[in-house]
């Protein structure tokens, strides 16, 4: 099995994309959801993006924005895909990628079998699908160090690329990728010291445990 790809969520400041980068993560995360302890306002984000230019893939996180929030933060951090976190439809994914011109990821969130099925309703709208943790309401919809029952994976079919996140971390990744085939691994609480704080040392961890 080839090792997964890997994207480090809710990056915040520079020794942690830094760090990203010297354990050779495929994806940094920006979020720009406002409610978010990792939001990134546009100025940091535009710092961030230029020093990652090149050198990892940029992924803007996004929750039920409007086209003018998506399009400030995709100029100020150059974003390379825009990830999905709400209750997009396929409709309004298409029309996020067509306006934008960029992959739009999306993200399903899982709790039961059933979930896992949405997912093909994104065929042709989305360019890529991220299962992840439903989280309870009242809640953010992502970010909350949650997991699902991985075996709801066993015996995905899906026409679209996809990965798997949500309470991953280094000492649970390895077991995660055995167990489902992940692709992409994607984490962002697993990662850090304290609420929003990146730790570089997890981050290294994580790295290596996604790929042993
Ligand atoms: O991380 C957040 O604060 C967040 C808030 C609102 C929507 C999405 C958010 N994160 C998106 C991600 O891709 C996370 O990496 C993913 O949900 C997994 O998080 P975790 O379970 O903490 O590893």
């Amino acid at each position: 099995m080839p090792a997964p790809r890997i994207k480090l969520c809710g990056l915040t400041d520079g020794t942690a994309l830094d760090a990203a980068i010297a354990a050779r993560a495929d994806y940094a995360g920006f979020n720009f959801f406002p409610s978010s302890p990792r939001f990134l306002a546009p100025a940091l984000a535009a710092e961030l993006g230029a020093r990652a230019a090149g050198r990892i893939g940029r992924v803007g996180v996004f929750v039920d924005a409007a086209d003018a929030a998506i399009a400030e933060a995709v100029a100020a951090a150059q974003l390379d895909a825009i990830q999905l976190h709400g209750s997009e439809t396929p409709q309004r994914a298409a029309e996020i990628r067509n306006r934008f011109g960029l992959p739009v990821w999306r993200v399903i969130g899982v709790a039961k079998g059933e979930d896992v099925a949405k997912a093909a309703a994104y065929a042709g709208a989305a360019d890529f699908i991220l299962f992840d943790a439903k989280t309870p309401k009242g809640t953010l919809p992502g970010g909350m160090g949650l997991a699902f029952d991985w075996k709801l994976l066993a015996g995905l079919k899906i026409a679209l690329p996809w990965g798997l996140a949500g309470g991953l971390n280094p000492a649970n990744v390895a077991e995660a990728v055995r167990l489902t085939g992940a692709p992409l691994v994607d984490a962002a609480s697993g990662i850090e010291s304290a609420l929003g704080v990146k730790d570089p040392a997890l981050i290294a961890a994580f790295c290596g445990a996604a790929r042993a």
